[in-house]
C-alpha cells in the first residue's frame, strides 16, 4: 500500500485534530500536531517573560529558537502523542490561557514560521503522516495527496472548546473563549505569511452537523480512494 500525505487544516477548535489524530491512527500513520509546536515555541518565549513579540530583533528570535527541541512521544495511558519540550512534557501548558491569547502573535513572525514549517517537512519527508494546521495544504506540504479544510459555526466551536476546556477544570468563561477564538481566526487569516486560506485542491468539510465518527468515516474514505 502507497503512503500519502494527508493535510488538515482551517479555523479554531473546529475538531482538526480530534479527526487528525484518529486517521492517523486507523491508517497506523504518524500524526503531527502543527498548532502544538507553535504552542509549545510561544511557552518558550512566555516562560522567558518575552510578551513583545514584535519588539524583537531577528537574531533574538533566531538565538531563541536554537534553544528550543520540540518532540512528540507517545502516551500510552492516552494513546495518542504527547508534546514536548526540551524534554519537557507540556501537553497540558501549552493549551492554557495565556498561550492561547499569545501563540497567534508569535506565528506570525517570519523566523519561527521558517523554522516550524522546516520541521514538519522533515518529520514528513517519509509520508504516511497525517498533518494538522493552517498552512499545511498551501505551505508546508503543497503537494499532499489529500488536503481537507475544516471549518464549523463559530458559535457551534466556541461551545465544543469551551466544553473541553470546563471538563479539564479551567475557569474561563464563553465569552472570552469566543473571543480568542474570533481573535486568532481574524490573526490567522490576515496575517503576511502563510495566511490560513483554503488550497484550491482542498475539500471543505463542515462538521457543524457531522459527529466525530461520521467526520473519521468521511475522511477514511477519501484517504483509502488515495492510497488505492
Ligand atoms: N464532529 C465533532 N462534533 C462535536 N465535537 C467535536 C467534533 N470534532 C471535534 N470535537 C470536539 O471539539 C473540540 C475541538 O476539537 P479539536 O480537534 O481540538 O479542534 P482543532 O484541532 O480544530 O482546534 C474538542 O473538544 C473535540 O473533542
Ligand atoms: N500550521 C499552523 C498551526 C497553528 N498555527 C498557529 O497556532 C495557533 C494554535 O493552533 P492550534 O491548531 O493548536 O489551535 P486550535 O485550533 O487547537 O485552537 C493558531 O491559532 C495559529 O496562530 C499556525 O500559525 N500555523
Amino acid at each position: 500500500m502507497s503512503k500519502i500525505v494527508i493535510a488538515i487544516d482551517g479555523f479554531s477548535s473546529c475538531g482538526k485534530s480530534t479527526l487528525a489524530k484518529n486517521l492517523a491512527k486507523k491508517l497506523s500513520y504518524a500524526f503531527i500536531d502543527t498548532g502544538a509546536m507553535y504552542r509549545a515555541v510561544t511557552l518558550y518565549f512566555l516562560r522567558k517573560g518575552i510578551t513583545d513579540f514584535k519588539g524583537l530583533s531577528r537574531q533574538r528570535v533566531i538565538d531563541l529558537l536554537k534553544e528550543i527541541n520540540i518532540d512528540f512521544r507517545f502516551n500510552e495511558s492516552k494513546q495518542f502523542s504527547d508534546t514536548y519540550l526540551n524534554g519537557e512534557n507540556v501537553e497540558d501548558e501549552i493549551r492554557s490561557t495565556a498561550v492561547n491569547n499569545a501563540v497567534s502573535a508569535l506565528s506570525q513572525v517570519s523566523e519561527v514560521r521558517a523554522q516550524m514549517v522546516a520541521l514538519q517537512q522533515q518529520l514528513g519527508a517519509k509520508k504516511g503522516v497525517v498533518l494538522d494546521g493552517r498552512d499545511v495544504g498551501t505551505v508546508v506540504f503543497p503537494d499532499a495527496e489529500l488536503k481537507l479544510f475544516m471549518t464549523a459555526d463559530p458559535v457551534v466551536r466556541a461551545q465544543r472548546r469551551f466544553d473541553e476546556l470546563q471538563s479539564k477544570g479551567v475557569e474561563i468563561s464563553l465569552e472570552e473563549v469566543k473571543t480568542n477564538l474570533e481573535q486568532r481566526d481574524y490573526n490567522d487569516t490576515h496575517r503576511k505569511e502563510h495566511p490560513l486560506v483554503k488550497a484550491d485542491d482542498a475539500i471543505i468539510l463542515d462538521n457543524t452537523n457531522i459527529n466525530r465518527e461520521e467526520q473519521l468515516q468521511l475522511a477514511l474514505d477519501l484517504a483509502l480512494e488515495r492510497i488505492g
